[in-house]
């Protein structure tokens, strides 16, 4: 309550200075310069209802008057600094590097450089006057802007909705505007706040010096500035143009508060009960596939030899090595493995979203078929031609939704910039494919939803929001990188239905990455084993389940606990010894060799190749057929 009065307040008070400001000159007022000696100091009349002055001006005109130098001079310099300083922080944080270089060093040589030789350098160049103050106001506040920014981008660039956008082929320039910019706006806003603060509290000290305004044209500085002298015979003189000051201050960062909640949509709006949230999210779908349509003859995604190396601070390592797999149209290939093996690396090598700067594909290929059929090598498409894969041909969907989805926009917002993001549309449109989109996941009630932030929804109906966006461009591939591991079991299942129907239907190829062979089972054709970087071993989900022939692959399984384990039949459930190796460190010969019971002075000699163990099945073990 008190926190709305205030604002009311804030923005009333604004209203009337600015207005005030704007229309001086248009008001009865009296001529601000005018002086009357005789009314030197005289208390509020009919004719001065504010006072006189020590020169005997009227101080209502001079408030009136004053704020237009005041507020003139503090909003264009702290807009101007905004201007420059966000933009140089958005772009140094968001692309590093040279571009950091020339954005962020050269403010640091004007931090460096003492704030008043700034200003008279500024004066000597320009003259004094008020376009000389802002300019001046610009150039001292713009580095603060740039640091505040920069370091904000640098905590949110790596987020996943960040990703998730790239991963929709947004363009660099939309995604720092649209997407990072309100993220960030937060603090930007509160340091405009102090900045116009400042911005006044400096044009006074300036104009005093006779670097801004020059007397007797009136601002507020000049006027707390004039009354000083005199504040014990005419204190009035004094409190009027810091009442003015003041309540200008609280105004704007009341005002920049409200408006950083408004960007902050978690700080204002009301969270929705759980239990509420999980009503009827369209539990209980068929188990039963529908057979892909054979939309395609040959393979979606061919990935040959493929190797990823990223480089750390103790050397670089080969987070993929060789790796080779295919999805077809309308098959669920599971990438399974511990953790470190390599799973996401493949699928961000597929597309282009490795770790920037440190990450390189180092070898190998990555083929590709369009809708119309022509094959593409996506390890060798320059990074501005990527885009036009991202989104529309391929699509990812991430482990944390509410990472991947931005929190400052409503999920209509967020639907219809997916849609967008590849063709115009008018917004009637868009607004109907959000709609559409949202009764495809089966999010009951999509119109109301569609104007909802992430943040109230439960955890699976972000994930079937993010997998809508993912729908937008209507992909040929998704890559999903355990997209139901941040979700509860029943939310699990859910999610995994929606992903093998949508798939199915569409006969999109999915490339799904998970810890848990439960998963596996429940949703892929093809399992492709991982470890260490490697595929060690894959192939059809009955052959893998039931015919393992890595050791690494029959530890997996023999640390899955099965129906019988939990019903009481007490199976003990084994885990696999030892740790993955450092892939700074890794062992001779067979990389799971140190950690293998079968392992032999044979296995250490050289690296095994994949082997056929049959037409459908291969494993990277020279002792598959003894063991
Ligand atoms: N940004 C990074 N910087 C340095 N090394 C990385 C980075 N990301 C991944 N790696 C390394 O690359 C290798 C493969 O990692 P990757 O994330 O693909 O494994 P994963 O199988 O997906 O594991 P998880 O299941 O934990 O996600 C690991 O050795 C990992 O430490």
């Amino acid at each position: 309550m008190i926190k709305h009065t205030t604002l009311i307040f804030a923005a009333l008070f604004l209203t009337t200075i600015v207005l005030l400001a704007v229309a001086a000159p248009m008001l009865p007022l009296v001529d601000p310069v005018k002086m009357d000696i005789l009314g030197r100091m005289a208390g509020p009349s009919l004719a001065h209802p504010l006072g006189q002055d020590e020169y005997g001006r009227d101080v209502l005109s001079r408030i009136a008057f004053g704020a237009r130098a005041s507020l003139g001079v503090a909003l264009t310099g702290a807009i101007l600094a905004a201007l420059v300083g966000v933009t140089l922080g958005l772009v140094g944080a968001y692309f590093q590097g040279w571009a950091e270089q020339a954005t962020m060093r050269p403010l640091d040589v004007i931090l460096s450089f003492p704030p008043m030789l700034l200003a008279l350098l500024a004066v000597t160049l320009m003259g004094p006057g008020v376009q000389t103050l802002s300019v001046i106001l610009a150039l001292l506040f713009a580095p603060t802007y740039a640091r505040v920014t920069f370091g904000e981008v640098l905590t949110v660039r790596n987020q996943e909705y960040i990703e998730a956008a790239k991963a929709l082929g947004h363009r660099p320039t939309r995604i720092l505007a649209r997407t990072i910019l309100p993220n960030v706006a937060g603090p930007i806003l509160v340091q405009f706040s102090l900045v116009v603060a400042a911005g006044i509290v400096l044009e006074s000290g300036l104009s005093f010096l006779g670097l801004g305004v020059v007397p007797p044209t009136p601002s507020w500085g000049l006027m707390v500035r004039g009354a000083r002298p005199f504040m014990e015979a005419n204190p009035l003189g004094l409190i009027w143009p810091c009442v003015a000051l003041v309540l200008t201050v609280f105004s704007i960062n009341r005002i920049c508060d409200a408006m950083r909640d408004l960007f902050d949509p978690k700080a204002s709006a009301a969270v929705l009960p759980v239990s509420r949230l999980l009503a009827g999210t369209g539990i209980g779908r068929s188990r039963a596939r529908p057979a892909a349509p054979a939309a395609f003859d040959g393979t979606l995604l061919d990935i040959r030899h493929l190797s990823t190396e990223i480089s750390t601070p103790r050397g670089t390592i080969r987070a993929i090595d060789g790796v080779s797999l295919q999805v077809k149209p309308g098959e669920a290939v599971a990438l399974v493995g511990e953790s470190g093996s390599g799973k996401s690396m493949t699928g961000l090598s597929v597309m282009q979203l490795l770790p920037r700067k440190v990450g390189r594909i180092a070898d190998g290929e990555v083929w590709y078929a369009s809708r119309d059929g022509q094959r593409t090598d996506l390890a060798h498409v320059p990074a501005n031609l990527f885009r036009r894969f991202r989104g529309r041909e391929m699509a990812m969907v991430f482990q944390e939704p509410m990472a991947s989805l931005n929190p400052v926009y409503t999920v209509g917002f967020q639907l219809i910039e997916a849609l967008t993001a590849h063709g115009q549309m008018t917004k009637r449109d868009a607004w109907d494919g959000a709609r559409r989109m949202l009764e495809r996941v089966g999010i009951p009630d999509p119109e109301r939803r569609l104007n909802e932030y992430p943040h109230q929804l439960s955890g699976g109906m972000r994930q079937r929001v993010a997998i809508a966006i993912a729908l937008c461009g209507d992909p040929s591939l998704i890559i999903a990188d355990e997209p139901t591991t941040a979700l509860d079991v029943t939310i699990q299942a859910q999610i995994l239905d929606l992903l093998e129907e949508i798939q199915a239907a569409a006969g999109i190829g999915l490339v799904f990455i998970t810890h848990n062979l439960g998963v596996v089972a429940e949703i892929a054709d093809r399992v492709v084993v991982m470890y260490c970087g490697q595929v060690i071993e894959e192939g059809p989900v009955d052959d893998i389940f039931h015919n393992p022939r890595h050791p690494y692959t029959r530890g997996l399984l023999a640390s899955v606990p099965r129906p019988e384990d939990m019903a009481g039949q007490h199976k003990r459930l084994s885990s696999i010894p030892g740790t993955v190796p450092s892939p700074l460190a890794l062992p001779p010969g067979c990389r799971f060799a140190p950690r293998c019971d079968h392992a032999t002075s044979a296995c250490v000699v050289a690296v095994p190749e994949l082997e056929a163990v049959s037409a459908n099945q291969n494993t990277r073990c020279i002792r598959w057929k003894e063991i």
